[in-house]
């Protein structure tokens, strides 16, 4: 399948590369354009970043960016709920690969409370959230095959917590059966909420998911990453 034969709603853009690398050389450079501009008018500006496989280049790219790091807080848009020292661990990633060279000067906003039951961390979490203005500045977010995004798995019994969150709630607890981890993830109001965004996805595998995702857009229960594929965004695909 090629990135021209997908059905995207109007005002989504897709810039298509040969390689992973040279897909994350062009988000790095959008996003630092973006923060640059955002530190420009305001005194802090936040980066939400997404785990997995995908984003290891660009987080690679992004550390060496020439931007003034100590105004930018970044965090997860989702975790597994483990300790930094188990493989699955997306803020053990985020520590290694993007919070180095210059961007090791940002502050990091953990959404893991070590030690701590997540129905219990959660709340916590809630309050480090509470002090991030919103909206976000950028968001850069990946997709699984099953159409999920963040952690907004459609098999979660928890999933509406995350789509329609009652009382305002930035982050929610998920137990999908279909993965090995709890999950924590950014509700999909605080998601929507990004000035700028970004879907970083890689292989034919995940241009299919997307191509699935453009029918039946309203459903997003289904698979939520339909709920952010509307204008303004802007995907990065390579093979
Ligand atoms: O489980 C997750 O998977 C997606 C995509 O991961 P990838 O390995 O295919 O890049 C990721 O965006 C999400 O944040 C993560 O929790």
């Amino acid at each position: 399948m090629k990135t021209s034969e997908l059905a995207l709603p109007e005002g989504v853009e897709i810039l298509a590369s040969d390689t992973p690398e040279e897909s994350a050389e062009a988000l790095a450079e959008a996003v630092s354009a973006e923060l640059r501009q955002r530190l420009s008018r305001a005194d802090r500006v936040s980066l939400v970043v997404s785990g997995g496989s995908t984003p290891v280049p660009l987080f690679d790219a992004l550390s060496r960016a020439e931007l003034d790091w100590p105004r930018v807080t970044v965090l997860l848009a989702d975790e597994r709920w483990v300790p930094e020292s188990d493989p699955a661990s997306n803020t053990a990633l985020v520590k290694a690969r993007l919070l180095q060279n210059r961007a090791a000067a940002a502050q990091w906003l953990q959404l893991f409370v070590p030690g701590a039951a997540p129905r219990q961390g959660v709340s916590q979490i809630e309050s480090r959230l509470a002090e991030l203005e919103l909206p976000l500045d950028v968001l850069i977010l990946g997709l699984g095959s099953d159409g999920h995004t963040a952690s907004l798995f459609p098999d979660a019994p928890e999933l509406m917590q995350g789509l329609a969150p009652k009382d305002g709630q930035r982050v929610a607890i998920m137990t999908p059966p279909s993965q090995a981890q709890t999950r924590v993830t950014l509700t999909l109001p605080v998601l929507m909420s990004a000035r700028f965004t970004a879907l970083h996805v890689r292989g034919e595998e995940k241009l299919r998911t997307l191509a699935r995702a453009t029918v039946d857009p309203g459903n997003w229960e289904a698979m939520p990453i339909r709920a952010l594929l509307r204008p303004g965004l802007n995907i990065y695909w390579s093979r």
